[in-house]
């Protein structure tokens, strides 16, 4: 599992672009017949990607007997039909729906391509799948602002429960491309996002940084960016995609954010 260290603001005035990438993007999450997971010390959320049959290993950085000892994790199907296999229990998953795995399960094993998400979790929560269906879709955006959007919120207050984590996927319209405009901080959590579902040889234009120092990022299909709690998160694509959203940190309120207008973004 690779580590990562948290990051101050003021170090990235002085990253240039492959320091940026090598703190913030995480690139290389499928190999096929492999859990590929990231451990980030912001909030400490691990991220992950499983591509074909595999087992979540248990790094020895958790120094833990098995890895859901003291973690939850938020597992997303972002491929075909796929199975995830949680202590003996098979949970059947279609493209884009979600399994919440709680704390103290001892085996989880997989089946197609998965996102995975993992937080530190202080006690046991059910293990829960959902579909789209359950995850209350809301409409946001316009066409004038290229950015109609669908989001689903499947691990949050109001939905599957969870210890810290929130989680959830945005789904652009066809000739949307901007996400998260407005955009927003969240001074009480980290949050991932996890780019999906665009063509090979598009790329998202993530931005990141101190609202008033942002930077980019170019950003694959299937990649995911690390936001620290000062960053804003936000992007457009050469093309319509989707993405997984997720946090960790000290609430779970959705709304929880300091919202950033665009006249303030430099
Ligand atoms: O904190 C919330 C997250 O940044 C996302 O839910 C935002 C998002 O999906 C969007 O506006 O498209
Ligand atoms: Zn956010």
């Amino acid at each position: 599992m690779e580590s990562r260290p948290a990051t101050a603001p003021d170090q990235v005035t002085s990253m240039d672009t492959e320091q940026l990438r090598r703190r913030f993007l995480v690139e290389d999450l499928f190999r096929t017949g492999e859990v590929r997971l990231t451990y980030t010390h912001e909030d400490r959320l691990v991220v992950g990607g499983v591509a074909g049959t595999a087992g979540l290993p248990c790094p020895d950085q958790l120094r833990s007997e098995y890895f859901l000892e003291r973690r939850e994790l938020g597992v997303v199907n972002i491929g075909g039909p796929g199975a995830v296999t949680v202590d003996g229990a098979r949970h059947d998953l279609a493209s884009r729906e979600v399994l919440y795995v709680g704390r103290g399960a001892r085996q989880v094993s997989f089946d197609g391509r998965f996102y995975l998400v993992s937080t530190p979790a202080h006690t046991s929560h059910p293990t829960v799948k959902a579909t789209l269906d359950d995850a209350e879709p809301v409409r946001l955006g316009s066409a004038d602002g290229s950015n109609e959007r669908t989001i689903y919120k499947f691990i949050h207050l109001k939905g599957i429960q969870s210890c810290q984590l929130v989680l959830g996927v945005t789904v652009l319209e066809p000739g949307s491309m901007w996400n998260t405009m407005p955009c927003h901080t969240h001074e009480r959590r980290t949050e991932v996002y996890f780019y999906f579902d665009l063509p090979e040889a598009d790329r998202i234009v993530h931005l990141m940084g101190r609202p008033d120092a942002t930077r980019n990022l170019i950003v694959a299909p299937e990649q995911a960016v690390i936001s620290p709690y000062w960053s804003v998160h936000c992007g457009f694509g050469t093309r319509s995609y989707a993405f997984v959203w997720a946090m960790g940190g000290e609430n779970q309120a959705y709304d929880d954010m300091e919202p950033v207008a665009i006249g303030e973004l430099r």
